[in-house]
């Protein structure tokens, strides 16, 4: 029979292409039996031969040994946050702000996405496979939850297709959606047990989990916003054919994400969303409009909290910044 290494190369390969098509793609292949009747080949292969276990097989989904307490993560590059718009004149002062900076841009193409209701993680991946996850903390610095978030299914343990960099640092969302979120206050008060307030609370408090086996009890799911760090290749030059690429890779992306060419498609997006915002699977807070250029974006920079009453002159940089 195949030696060892075949049969948990094998599996292994199984376990993420069904695991992909029952989680992300909420179309299973194959009935829930066959995939655990698999997983249980697996983990006592890999319980027999302790050796041949890997940090991206299927079986490190289910958890290990709990924490005594989460180490800190310094974010290579910062996670910040999103100033607001409130009608829909502020989204054409925002663009007006953006043309007079650019001054030789007329017009500019949009990247809209939903802003979900959850906690914000970055995944770091080495050569496709996962090595680390961190919460947003503070923006600089954020909480090591790699073990927790290997227990979400619908984020790959090592990514799929081909031509991702050597390093590839992918921000996104990890939410719970409301089906999961109601089964689990429901299981929850049956037992007298502690509920949630929402779902944002829910994931948060389930990603907080020292112990990653409750964790991995718990409905969460996970869409691509962003990357960070990027070393190996150039990726797309938009934010949407970035997200595509994201995907393409076996990362989740929303289904409702849209590239639009105009303020007004971008209104009319806003209103769109907020009228199946009751019928999304899923818990939102408004949308994100994001100038789909990367380039531009770059030239646009950030608009840190930085006081008007101090500045920096800063010599020329001595090291190209790496995006
Ligand atoms: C903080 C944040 C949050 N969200 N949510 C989405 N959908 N996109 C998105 N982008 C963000 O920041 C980008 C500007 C990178």
């Amino acid at each position: 029979s195949h030696d060892i290494q075949q049969q948990l190369d094998e599996l292994r390969e199984q376990l993420a292409y069904h695991g992909y098509r029952y989680y992300v793609e909420d179309n299973p292949e194959i009935p829930d039996a066959e995939y655990d009747r698999m997983m249980q080949q697996l983990l006592a292969i890999e319980k027999a031969n302790p050796e041949l276990v890997t940090v991206d097989s299927p079986s490190q989904r289910v958890g290990g040994e709990p924490l005594d307490g989460f180490t800190q993560i310094t974010h290579e590059i910062p996670m910040l946050s999103l100033d607001n718009a409130f009608n829909d004149d502020d989204l054409h002062a925002f663009e007006k702000r953006m043309l007079d900076r650019l001054l030789s841009e007329s017009a500019l193409t949009y990247c809209c996405e939903p802003k979900l209701d959850g906690l914000a993680v970055s995944l770091m991946y080495e050569n496709g496979v996962l090595i680390q996850a961190a919460t947003r903390g503070d923006g600089t610095t954020g909480e090591n939850i790699t073990e927790n978030v290997r227990t979400i299914r619908s984020i790959p343990l090592k990514l799929t297709g081909e031509g991702w960099p050597a390093r590839l640092e992918v921000r996104g969302e990890v939410f719970m959606p409301k089906k999961g979120f109601e089964a689990l206050n429901e299981k929850a008060a049956k037992k007298g047990e502690k509920t949630f307030a929402n779902p944002r609370n829910a994931a948060a408090g389930s990603l907080r989990q020292l112990d990653s086996k409750v964790t991995a009890t718990r409905p969460l799911s996970f869409y691509a916003y962003s990357v960070g760090v990027v070393e190996g290749m150039e990726l797309a030059g938009g934010q949407y054919d970035r997200l595509l690429q994201l995907k393409g890779w076996g990362l989740p992306m929303c289904p409702e994400i849209r590239q639009l060419s105009s303020m007004d498609d971008v209104i009319a997006y806003h209103q769109e969303i907020g009228e199946k915002r009751e019928a999304l699977p899923y818990e939102i807070d408004g949308v994100v409009i994001k100038t789909d250029d990367v380039a531009i974006q770059l030239r646009l920079g950030f608009v840190a909290r930085a006081p008007r009453w101090a500045i920096a002159y800063k010599f020329p940089a001595q090291e190209e910044m790496t995006l």
